[in-house]
C-alpha cells in the first residue's frame, strides 16, 4: 500500500490494534489495521480504488494486496479523532498506535507499559459493558500472550459477565474458533469453570464437572478433567504445520465434546456410563440447533463419528467383522481420515492420569482400513445379480469376510 499517495493528499496514516501489539512483543502479526486521518472517503476511494466498504456502525474498507498477501482493514477518521478512536478499544495493549510517516508510538493509556509489565488492562471502565465479548477476548489474549488480567479488570468483568446472555453465537463461535488454535486453550476452560462463566456458552462442559468415572481407568478425577487433559493431548498432537487450523479446530472440537453424554448418565449408574455414546449424540444435536448454521458440517461430523465410535474401538482387538466393516464405514463417510481418526483415540486413550503407552490396537486399525479399501470394492459384486441394496449387502458380507480372513493370518 503507497502511503506516500496519503501524505501527498495531505492526509496522515497510522497502525493500530492486534499488529501494533504483536509488533511490539515479537509475535506473528495476522491483518493491519489502519487509521487514516484527514481524507475524505471520496478522496480516499479516488486514491486507493480497491478498497471495498465493509460494515455500517463505521466506515470501515477491506484492502488486499494480493503479491504480498496482506489484508488492510482502514477506518477513516477526522483530524483529532485518533484519541477517541483509541479510547473506544478494549484492552491498554490494543489501543496503542503508530503514526508510520515518523514512525513515532502514540500510546495514551499506557499500552506499551502494561506490555512490558505482562498486564491486560481495560482501556476504559465501560470496556465490557460495551461489549461483553471482550471477556472471552481478556482471556484469550491473557492465555496467549501471558497476560496478567488485572484486579481492576477482573473486577469489571464479573460485574458485566451476566451480558455475556446477550452477545450473538455467531460471535461466540469465531472467537471460540481463535481459542481452540492456541496451544495452551484448555486454560480458558479451566478459568471458565473457576469464574463460574460457562454456564453461558458452554452448559454441556460445565454439566461434566463432577460427574464420576470408573477410579481404575480414569485416576485424573471428573469427566470435565479428563475432557480437558484428553484436549490437550489432541492440541498437542495437531500442533504441527501440517493440520490447517480448519482441521486443528474440526479435531480439537470433536475432543471438547466426545463425552458429553457422560452428565446425562442416571447417577445410581456411576461410575459407569453405559449408554453415553447415544446421549452425547443428543447432547450434540441440541448444541446444533442452537448453533443453527453456525457449527460447520464437517466439524459436526467428525464430532458424531467420535461421539459415537470412540468407545467400541477399545475393544477393537475383540471386535466382530460386522462391526469393524460398520465403524471403517462411518469413518469413510466422515470428514476424517483413518489416521485423523486415530488421533482423537489417542488423545481420548492419553487424557487421563494413567500409562503413557499409545494402545497397541490404532496400528493394526489403521493397516485393516487401507487394505480393506485396497483389496475390496465394487468390482468383486456381480453387478448383474445383485442391485441397490442387495449389492449394498453382498459388499458388505464380503468385507467381513476380508476382515476374518486378515485377520486369522
Ligand atoms: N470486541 C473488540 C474487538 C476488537 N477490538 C479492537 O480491534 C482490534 C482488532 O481486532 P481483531 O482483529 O478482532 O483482534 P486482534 O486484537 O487483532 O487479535 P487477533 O489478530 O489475534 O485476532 C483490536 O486490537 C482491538 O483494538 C475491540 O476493541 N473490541
Amino acid at each position: 500500500m503507497d502511503l506516500n499517495k496519503i501524505y501527498k493528499a495531505r492526509g496522515n496514516a497510522y497502525l493500530v490494534g492486534g499488529a501494533v501489539r504483536n509488533l511490539l512483543l515479537a509475535e506473528k502479526i495476522n491483518d493491519l489495521d489502519l487509521i487514516i486521518s484527514g481524507l475524505s472517503e471520496e478522496k480516499f476511494l479516488e486514491l486507493f480504488s480497491d478498497a471495498k466498504k465493509v460494515g455500517t456502525d463505521f466506515e470501515v474498507f477491506l484492502l488486499k494486496d494480493r503479491e504480498k498477501n496482506i489484508k488492510y482493514e482502514i477506518t477513516l477518521i477526522k483530524d483529532d479523532e485518533l484519541h477517541k478512536d483509541l479510547k473506544r478499544r478494549d484492552f491498554t495493549i490494543n489501543s496503542i498506535a503508530i503514526e508510520l510517516k515518523e514512525l513515532r508510538l502514540i500510546d495514551p493509556f499506557n499500552g506499551l507499559s502494561d506490555l512490558i509489565l505482562g498486564r491486560l488492562e481495560i482501556t476504559d471502565k465501560n470496556s465490557f459493558k460495551k461489549d461483553p465479548l471482550r471477556i472471552y477476548r481478556s482471556f484469550r489474549l491473557a492465555i496467549k500472550y501471558n497476560l496478567k488480567i488485572s484486579e481492576k479488570t477482573l473486577k469489571h468483568l464479573l460485574l458485566n459477565a451476566e451480558q455475556l446472555k446477550g452477545i450473538y453465537p455467531e460471535r461466540v463461535f469465531e472467537e471460540l474458533k481463535k481459542i481452540i488454535l492456541i496451544d495452551e486453550a484448555s486454560q480458558f476452560f479451566w478459568l471458565l469453570k473457576k469464574l463460574d462463566l460457562l454456564k453461558y456458552h458452554f452448559p454441556e462442559l460445565k454439566e461434566l464437572i463432577g460427574v464420576k468415572q470408573p477410579e481404575e481407568h480414569h485416576p485424573e478425577g471428573d469427566a470435565f478433567t479428563h475432557t480437558m487433559l484428553a484436549f490437550e493431548e489432541i492440541i498437542r498432537l495437531t500442533a504441527k504445520p501440517e493440520f490447517t487450523d480448519r482441521k486443528k479446530f474440526m479435531l480439537r472440537y470433536a475432543i471438547l465434546v466426545h463425552d458429553l453424554g457422560k452428565a446425562a448418565t442416571p447417577p445410581e449408574e456411576y461410575p459407569h456410563h453405559y449408554d453415553h455414546e447415544e446421549y452425547g449424540l443428543a447432547i450434540l444435536d441440541t448444541i446444533k440447533a442452537r448453533q443453527d448454521y453456525i457449527l460447520p458440517e464437517k466439524t459436526y461430523k467428525a464430532a458424531s463419528l467420535v461421539i459415537k465410535q470412540h468407545m467400541r474401538v477399545y475393544y477393537f482387538n475383540k471386535m466382530k467383522p460386522g462391526k469393524i466393516v460398520r465403524l471403517f464405514e462411518d469413518i469413510k463417510r466422515s470428514p476424517l481420515s483413518i489416521e485423523e481418526f486415530a488421533l482423537l483415540l489417542i488423545a481420548d486413550d492419553q487424557g487421563r492420569a494413567k500409562d503413557k503407552e499409545i494402545p497397541d490396537y490404532i496400528d493394526e486399525m489403521i493397516n485393516l482400513y487401507h487394505r480393506m479399501y485396497a483389496d475390496t470394492g465394487g468390482d468383486d459384486i456381480d453387478q448383474d445379480k445383485y442391485q441397490g441394496e442387495a449389492f449394498g449387502e453382498q459388499l458388505f458380507q464380503y468385507r467381513c469376510q476380508y476382515i476374518k480372513k486378515a485377520r486369522e493370518n
